[in-house]
């Protein structure tokens, strides 16, 4: 890892973006940043509100400004599950350093169900999947997959510090 480096945490909503990047930022001693809390922040409006009023649309190009906004701080960057919808932010992610946490749709259903913060959470479970189906290759093509099934957050922020420490090149990747 460089000095003044971006590291941004990608994967499917409960994957543990939020919990072991803040984890990981202590760690690093570098700060850390929720793209879904400064969309909410720059709005004064919850995620679900964004939704209702402005649509995943509305809600997809706040989340691309949030992510060039925070892109070049030193800092652990949690980005929404969904930022890999957006090919511009597949091709600013890909040339960053940037892990994909893996995690099998079951469990991630799991914590995740009928969370209403999450309006995506909210579909069907069938159409949920198909989210999840979609956005794999994106994933895999934007970050170091991290395979994080069995990893506590405590666990998996100790593995990005360690795969960090070893990088000689951005990350590892
Ligand atoms: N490694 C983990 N093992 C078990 N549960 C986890 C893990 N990481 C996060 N969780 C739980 O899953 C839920 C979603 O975590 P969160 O960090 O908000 O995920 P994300 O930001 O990727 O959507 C929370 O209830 C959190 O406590
Ligand atoms: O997967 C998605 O489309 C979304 C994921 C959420 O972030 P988390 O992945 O942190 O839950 C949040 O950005 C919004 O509810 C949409
Ligand atoms: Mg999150």
């Amino acid at each position: 890892m460089t000095k003044n480096e971006t590291v941004y945490l990608t994967g499917f909503m409960g994957a543990g973006k939020t919990t072991s990047g803040k984890l990981l930022a202590e760690k690093l001693n570098i700060s850390f940043k929720d793209l879904d809390v400064l969309i909410q922040e720059q709005t004064g409006k919850t995620i679900p509100d964004i939704f209702a009023e402005e649509g995943e649309k509305g809600f997809r190009e706040r989340e691309y400004e949030a992510l060039k906004m925070v892109s070049g701080s030193e800092a652990v960057v949690a980005t929404g599950g969904g930022i890999v919808e957006t090919p511009e932010a597949r091709d600013l992610l890909s040339k960053s350093c940037c892990f994909y946490l893996s995690v099998p749709f079951e469990e991630l259903f799991e914590r995740i169900e009928g969370d209403e913060t999450r309006p995506i959470a909210l579909l069907e479970k069938p159409k949920l999947q198909k989210r999840y189906e979609k956005r794999l290759p994106f994933y895999e093509s934007c970050g170091k997959t991290i395979d994080c099934a069995s990893l506590t957050p405590d666990q998996l922020s100790e593995e990005l510090v360690k795969i960090l420490q070893d990088a000689r090149s951005s990350c590892g990747k």
